[in-house]
């Protein structure tokens, strides 16, 4: 890694993003002192222009960055650290220092659901449907997720793309909540599709 600190005197930005969702979760800057301690300990620490000194991020809140990959732009002046949070990121309580979505891209919007359907599975408040599906258990989520892709391939051989959408929607929505059932994420899938993108890929 060849980030040229003198260049920035001192000091470069660091984009913080998460690994699996892809959000961008905050800005901070690191000297050189701050990079190390990034690399030797794999939590992300900042170099904090107010007061002055390092600090690792979650070291209050517990809420740490977890390095996964650290890259350099190109021309070698800002890095972007793709990290797993422990916690929330922002000092709000907020998933990110934007706010909770920070995204225009409406596919984005698949893995801020699922966040939420997490935070139902955490807190399993009375009245929900999400709640009464993780009540229910395994079973009642395959069963749900089979009903709905039957009602989805009906529309799209016979009914309009309003309804094909809906029933996909449905489809989409039990295929998430199963997913979490299982401790596992849509970013997973998406990865598995990507691979699976990758020339060769088929010879398999
Ligand atoms: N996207 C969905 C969503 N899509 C479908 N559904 C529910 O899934 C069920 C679909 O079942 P069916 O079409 O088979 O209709 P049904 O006959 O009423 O269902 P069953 O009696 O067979 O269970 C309906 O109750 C829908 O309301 C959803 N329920 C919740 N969400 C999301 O989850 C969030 C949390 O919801 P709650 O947990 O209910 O607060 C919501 O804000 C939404 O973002």
């Amino acid at each position: 890694m060849n980030i040229d600190f003198e260049k920035m005197s001192g000091l470069v930005p660091a984009i913080i993003q998460d690994k699996r969702t892809l959000k961008v979760l905050m800005l901070g800057f690191m000297n050189e002192e701050a990079y190390r301690k990034t690399v030797d300990t794999g939590k992300v620490t900042f170099y904090s222009r107010s007061r002055k000194c390092l600090w690792t991020k979650g070291e209050t809140s517990g809420n740490f960055l977890n390095v996964v990959e650290i890259k350099n732009d190109c021309d070698n002046d800002t890095l972007l650290i793709k990290v797993n949070p422990d916690g929330p990121v922002c000092h709000t309580g907020a998933d990110t220092c934007w706010g909770e979505d920070n995204t225009a891209n409406p596919l984005m919007f698949l893995s801020s659901l699922q966040d939420f359907i997490e935070k139902r599975h955490e807190e399993m408040p009375e009245g929900s449907y999400t709640t009464s599906l993780f009540k229910d258990g395994i079973n009642r989520m395959a069963q749900k997720v089979g009903e709905e892709a039957l009602e989805a391939v009906i529309e799209a051989v016979n009914g309009t793309d309003e309804r094909l959408i809906y029933e996909a929607s449905d489809l989409f929505y039990h295929l998430i909540v199963l997913l979490t059932e299982k401790g596992l994420r849509i970013e997973d899938v998406a990865e598995e599709l990507r691979t699976r993108h990758e020339p060769g890929w088929h010879k398999h």
